[in-house]
């Protein structure tokens, strides 16, 4: 009996590369992401990490050139708009993604129930989402503008389940967290991940990524130094050096 075919990664990227003015900020020559994974893009400030999920979701802080392929489900991708993108379940949850300050957050979340196709992707409720994230449900009525910043990211997480996510893209969750609150926000994560999403995190806070994710991807300089399973990239001198301190 022959093996079996390798499943189609749920993301890819091909020869993917963006330069601004000149000066090359990504070069990614191959990057998969399979269904049900949890992976982790760590690297220093500037090392591209923002400009890579950027670019996935065909947007960009400036006006760069982008050349390369990104597929979604095995599809190309790379002629739809970043709206289109979002439409067929591609999500990225920006770095201090945007909470309607003026609105509660129970409207905060009816104003993400636009999903109207979902291609039989879950849209999560309401109810399930106040199941992950009881610190929204008591604060169902508070104001956007009144939350703390990791109350915040669990808004933007919540309101991207609401568009029936295929792939979920975190920039920095972890950004301006105290502790507690990354393990509570990383810990959701892998909930969602345990129920069957895909997702893919961008970390600068590599302690955090390693608890959190199965394969990390160390990106510099715009280029994936190295990649592999979480385990072993943590012992790779290139991660345990530069990022973990000699106590880990
Ligand atoms: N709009 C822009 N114009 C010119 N250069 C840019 C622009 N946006 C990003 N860059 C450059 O591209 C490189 C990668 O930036 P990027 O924001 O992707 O890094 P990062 O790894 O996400 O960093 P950080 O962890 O600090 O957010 C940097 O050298 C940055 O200065």
């Amino acid at each position: 009996m022959s093996a079996p075919a390798p499943a189609t990664p749920v993301l890819e990227a091909r020869d993917l590369s963006v330069v601004y003015a000149g000066n090359r900020a990504l070069s990614v020559e191959n990057f998969q992401l399979a269904e049900g994974e949890l992976a982790g893009i760590v690297g220093a400030n500037g090392a591209g990490k923002s400009t890579f999920a950027n670019a996935m979701m065909g947007w960009s802080r400036g006006a760069p050139k982008v050349t390369g392929d990104v597929l979604l489900d095995g599809q190309s991708i790379s002629a739809l708009t970043t709206p289109e993108r979002v439409r067929r379940g591609l999500l990225l949850i920006p770095e201090n993604d945007l909470v309607f300050a003026t609105m509660t957050v129970s409207e905060n979340l009816a104003h993400a129930a636009s999903a109207r196709q979902a291609g039989g992707r879950r849209i999560y409720t309401t109810d399930e989402i106040y199941d992950l994230f009881p610190n929204l449900a008591e604060r169902r009525n508070h104001l956007g503008g009144q939350l703390s910043g990791g109350e915040r990211q669990m808004v933007g997480i919540a309101r991207a389940l609401r568009l029936a996510p295929r792939v979920l893209m975190l920039d920095e969750p972890s950004i301006g967290l105290a502790p507690l609150l990354v393990t509570v926000v990383l810990k959701t994560v892998r909930t969602l991940v345990d129920e069957g999403l895909t997702v893919l995190l961008v970390e600068q806070n590599v302690k955090a990524a390693i608890r959190t994710v199965d394969r990390l991807i160390l990106l510099e300089r715009g280029q994936i130094l190295a990649e592999g399973p979480v385990d072993e990239m943590k012992a790779d001198p290139r991660v345990a050096d530069a990022y973990l301190g000699a106590d880990t």
